[in-house]
């Protein structure tokens, strides 16, 4: 039996089919995926194409991730030479050799969202532009979809004749490369659009990568825009075997440009055409399927399709409504919780879904508390989030200075007029001379052509001193503060705007929680804390962080980011108008967007196997304030006999109760409480209700990096159990037990 065999009949009807272009229209969980991967495999062992000849892009670097795995599974020898990785990786790949022919640096470097907003800012300043008519975000966003279109600034001034306010934005755009350009930088969108330019101005370097992939599949397709769909027909112009996988249900990224009418006129680009539709869904259960197809058949621009299962009908879908979102993400990590002790699955097996990155804390706070291990896709842990790194950097500084990273990080920050131009000048004086940067500063009246920057560098550096000077008589936390406080880093976070200002300080103030907690652990040992002592610790935790990788977690993530992904048990919660629906889309009378939304449903609900959860909540804390949300409408597009719970219903119909301090305000306010306590250590735990990390002091457990150990303290902290081993090898640790996830042996 070959590997072809495990196919049906359409989809091996499009493996076979190897030339000439191809469209593989289908619903969710049809085994499109699948379809390239075995292609991949076809075209190397039973077609003769060299692996080097292949490129199969996918969306997200996950995506990507998994159809390498895939791949690597159904080919021997010589994948890896096989090009899968996302439009942008791609493209980075092929401007890294070529992108000198347009007049950039190939060691160009990358602006994230982060470094845009910066030179956004910077350039707003400079040409004078008031912040509150032009929001900055809004002018990223605007030269975003410009360069999604293709328009270089000249043609968007072209086209902005006679309307002020475009002209404006003209004029921003037009600064905005002139910036990048001299910045040797390029953002995101660059990234596509400076391929696509060098593929059409270079005919050398056209025909090299047109030689090179004679064989180009793009999966998710249906989520391209202009720009992309722009690289992979230019590429594939030449031998025109281009093979596309998509479904028009589940386009969700039209607000990043992405075009539906890519998919909807492959067959007019590409006359010759072979479309090929699949209908059998392999992933879910019927009950599942079922509530998919009726939720999405509300959706009136689609091409109507028909999926079917013979899975079965599986379990009915479970449907909860709680009084709030606290509630709610106590009842899901209760679930998991009860489903993984009782062996019925694994951690892995559960996704929790939900529609905004913000609706995360919640569910981590919990998971932390239960001891279950998750991972945030595409979300930013704790220690990578911005306002973190930057006070650790503070710290990294005044502790040694020899960080160049951490002190380039903040010399700017918050802002005090040190340009580029001065950062590049004590760079290069530094390098040349061998010293570290923070050196450099130190002597910055030393540096050539330094000019106006050196009052600005030797007031950064007389902070610095001044902080030093602190360190040796104040405790860390009150040195944090001090940080806080003396360089005005609050109110600089506060001018992004005042709702994204908040989530960063509550931040922060978990980071002055760690660093007292430190303080008393250290003062209960008899030791005395340092500065230096506190940064290992802190890096030895973010850096545990990253060994999640191969483990076992529950997956947490946004609806966008579970796009491709497969999971036995989903929890899809805040199902509520308002939410999800979102309140633009409900409120806005562009059924456009509503349609989007439900797509987005129609992801959600497919991504799971065996078993889907809805939950919702009445009340919830959105930017600070109590929202009060009805049941989703998609809810109830979903017919009754498929869920379990269909007389919680009712219950929405009842009397909103007056809004009194709610469940989660309470239990912040106790999580405060005992965040700011002292730290309290706990001699003999019991484990029972799986509170406790499941070892005692006393216990030997053993550590995925550091091997076996004796347990010698557990604390228990704000969020998490301290625990402190004395490794056999690697010496005494202290860690997170949720992060360290030791095993008792
Ligand atoms: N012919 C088949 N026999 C058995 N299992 C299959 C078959 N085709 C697909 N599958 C399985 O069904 C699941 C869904 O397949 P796949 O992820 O390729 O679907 P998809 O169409 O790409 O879904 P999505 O639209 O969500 O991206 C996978 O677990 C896959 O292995
Ligand atoms: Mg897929």
């Amino acid at each position: 039996m070959s590997i072809y065999d495990t196919l049906n009949e359409q989809q091996r009807e499009a493996v076979y089919h190897t030339e000439g272009p191809l469209l593989i229209l289908a619903g969710a969980g049809s085994g499109k995926t699948r379809v390239l991967t075995h292609r991949i495999a076809y075209l190397i062992e039973e077609k003769g194409v060299n692996p080097w000849n292949i490129l199969a892009i996918t969306f997200t670097n996950k995506a990507a991730g998994e159809m390498r795995e895939r791949v690597d599974n159904l080919v021997g020898f010589g994948s890896e030479s096989i090009w899968v990785s996302t439009f942008h990786s791609t493209c980075v790949r092929i401007l890294r050799r070529h992108i000198d022919r347009l007049g950039y640096d190939t060691n160009f470097t990358i602006y994230d969202t982060d470094d845009q907003k910066t030179l956004m800012r910077d350039i707003c300043k400079y040409l004078q532009i008031d912040t509150k008519i032009y929001r900055e975000r809004n002018l990223l966003a605007a030269i975003s979809a410009a360069k999604n279109e293709m328009i270089s600034p000249k043609e968007f001034r072209l086209r902005a004749e006679g309307d002020f306010s475009r002209q404006k934005i003209a004029t921003v755009y037009e600064e905005y490369e002139k910036q990048m350009q001299a910045n040797n930088a390029l953002d995101f969108d660059d990234l596509l659009v400076k391929a696509v330019q060098l593929l059409k101005t270079q005919p050398d370097v056209l025909d090299y990568y047109q030689e090179r992939f004679r064989y180009i599949m793009v999966d998710e397709y249906q989520d391209t825009n202009n720009v992309q769909f722009q690289f992979v027909s230019t590429l594939a112009a030449k031998y025109r075997n281009l093979c596309v996988v998509g479904d028009d249900d589940q386009s969700i990224y039209k607000f990043r440009g992405a075009d539906i009418r890519n998919i909807l006129n492959f067959e007019n680009v590409f006359e010759d055409a072979r479309v090929i539709k699949l209908e059998q869904n392999y992933r879910s259960t019927s009950t599942i399927l079922d509530a998919a197809n009726a939720v999405i058949r509300n959706n009136r621009g689609r091409k109507d399709k028909t999926l079917w299962t013979d899975n079965g009908q599986g379990e009915k879908i479970e449907f909860r409504q709680f009084d709030t979102g606290f509630d709610e993400a106590e009842y899901i990590v209760g679930d998991i919780r009860g489903h993984v002790d009782s062996g019925d699955c694994s951690y892995n097996d559960n996704a929790i879904l939900y529609r905004t990155n913000a609706q995360s804390r919640l569910f981590e706070e919990k998971l932390v508390s239960a001891n279950i291990p998750y991972k945030l896709v595409g979300g930013v842990n704790f220690y990578a989030r911005r306002e973190i790194k930057d006070l650790l950097a503070y710290l990294k500084t005044i502790d040694n200075g020899r960080d160049d990273l951490a002190v380039r990080r903040i010399i700017n920050v918050p802002k005090r007029g040190i340009g580029l131009t001065s950062v590049n000048r004590v760079q290069e004086y530094a390098l040349q001379r061998e010293i570290s940067f923070y050196e450099a500063v130190l002597g910055a009246d030393l540096i050539p052509g330094i000019g106006r920057g050196l009052s600005r560098l030797e007031s950064f550096a007389a902070l610095i001193e001044h902080f030093k000077e602190e360190a040796g008589r104040m405790s860390i936390l009150e040195l944090l503060e001090d940080i806080i406080e003396t360089t005005g880093y609050i109110e600089e976070l506060k001018t992004e705007g005042e709702i994204e200002a908040e989530a960063r300080i509550e931040n922060i103030d978990e980071l002055k929680n760690k660093a007292a907690d430190y303080e008393e652990g250290c003062h209960e040992r008899g030791e005395t804390p340092t500065l230096g002592g506190f940064l290992e610790e802190v890096a030895l935790v973010a850096d545990i962080d990253s060994l999640d990788e191969d483990s076992d977690y529950v997956v947490l993530m946004t609806l966008h980011s579970a796009k491709g992904l497969e999971f036995p048990h989903v929890y899809l919660a805040g199902m509520e108008d308002g939410l999800f629906p979102s309140y633009m889309t409900v409120t806005s009378d562009n059924p456009e967007e509503l349609e989007e939304e439900r797509r987005l449903c129609y992801v959600g609900i497919t991504r799971a196997m065996k078993q889907l959860t809805l939950t919702c909540a009445r009340r919830r804390m959105v930017r600070g304030e109590t929202q009060y949300n009805k049941m989703s409408r998609f809810l109830k597009e979903i017919p009754m006999e498929l869920l379990s719970t269909g007389m919680k219903f009712e219950k929405e119909e009842k009397e909103e109760e007056t809004p009194r301090q709610s469940s989660w305000q309470q239990a912040k306010q106790a999580f405060h409480t005992k965040a700011f306590s002292s730290p309290r250590p706990v001699q003999q735990f019991k484990v029972a209700g799986g509170n406790g990390p499941g070892y005692d002091v006393g216990d030997r457990v053993r550590h995925v990096k550091f091997g076996e150990g004796l347990v010698t303290a557990i604390v228990e902290g704000g969020r998490d159990y301290e625990v402190t081993v004395e490794f056999d090898k690697a010496g005494t640790k202290k860690m997170f037990a949720a992060f360290a996830k030791l095993q008792k042996i």
